[in-house]
């Protein structure tokens, strides 16, 4: 199987806060997989080490076997639309196809005039005067005018409507497909990455909180709903994620490692959006900020 990114114990520090600590995972070649954590959680910085625009601070991250930072000779293979997606905006898509052809070795520009011909984005008008979303569509089809083998989004939806966002996904999943591109997208959607996407990563307060295949972590996720858990341990129960009670009730939702047949709870599948708030909810729990607390 060929990995595509992988990281190991890797880190990055600003000053001497950790941006992103002790991250390990591996994507494999092929995946769509999606970048999730709450505002801070350290997914831009992510990206912008697997583009080769920060030097790790510890630990490695290669892409398809290569320091980004260390061989530019692996950034041809990599197509990044950052945050906002800033693009020049005086320039026309027009001129900015044309533009592409002149600072990329491998550029089809044919493709990004048949993508951005299909989605009506006007060729001759500055890219300021388009909208958000047209906008996004055009960083997109320059981003796959490169043909990367690893295609890194920063919030790529953020601007549009719950419409322009589907047929933004939408395009991006054929496009992708066609080219058998990996994808690695950071969002706050879960609803629309769980459409989308079919690896995984969450990033909580700069660490690496649950990665893997979509159907693995759903597969290996169960909610249990309860008498009163008294914290004794139940067959077939690896870990409890998290764990919210009435007065009689418990209702958890756990890692299983076999059938739970205990007949006091009854068990339920979950969809990814449970367990990715799950994994969440329970380091919001854990991390508070103590310097918003008000002193006694
Ligand atoms: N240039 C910088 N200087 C100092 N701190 C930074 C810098 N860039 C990021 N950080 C800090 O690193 C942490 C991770 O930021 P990052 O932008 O990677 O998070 P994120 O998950 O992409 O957040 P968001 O969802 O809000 O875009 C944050 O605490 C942020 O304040």
């Amino acid at each position: 199987m060929e990995i595509a990114l992988e990281a190991e114990q890797l880190g990055k520090r600003y000053g001497k806060s950790w941006a992103l600590r002790d991250c390990s995972l591996r994507l494999p070649a092929g995946r769509i997989a999606a970048l999730v954590g709450p505002n801070g959680a350290g997914k831009s910085t992510l990206l912008h080490l697997a583009v080769g625009l920060l030097k790790p601070d510890a630990g490695t991250i290669r892409v398809f076997g290569q320091s980004p930072y260390d061989n530019p000779a692996v950034l041809p293979e990599i197509g990044f639309v950052a945050q906002d997606t800033p693009l020049y905006r005086d320039f026309t898509a027009a001129e900015l196809v044309h533009l592409g052809g002149r600072m990329n070795r491998r550029w089809d520009a044919a493709l990004a005039r048949d993508r951005l011909g299909q989605l009506g984005i006007p060729p001759r008008l500055p890219v300021g005067k388009l909208s958000g979303g047209q906008r996004a569509q055009v960083a997109l089809a320059l981003a796959l005018a490169k043909r990367p083998r690893l295609l890194l989004l920063d919030e790529p939806v953020a601007s549009l409507d719950p419409l322009a966002r589907r047929e933004f996904l939408q395009s991006l999943m054929g496009s992708v497909a066609e080219s058998e591109t990996t994808v690695l997208l950071s969002s706050h959607l879960l609803a629309d990455l769980e459409r989308t996407c079919d690896h995984l990563i969450v990033l909580n307060a700069a660490q690496v909180r649950l990665t893997g295949a979509v159907d693995d972590l759903v597969a290996a996720h169960r909610q249990l709903v309860g008498p009163r858990h008294d914290g004794r341990p139940v067959g077939g129960v690896a870990a409890v994620v998290r764990a919210s009670h009435t007065d009689r009730q418990s209702t958890l939702l756990v890692r299983v490692d076999g059938p739970v047949n205990d007949p006091a709870w009854t068990v339920h599948d979950v969809g990814l959006e449970d367990v990715v708030l799950a994994y969440l909810a329970d380091d919001a729990q854990q991390n508070r900020h103590s310097e918003w607390e008000v002193p006694a």
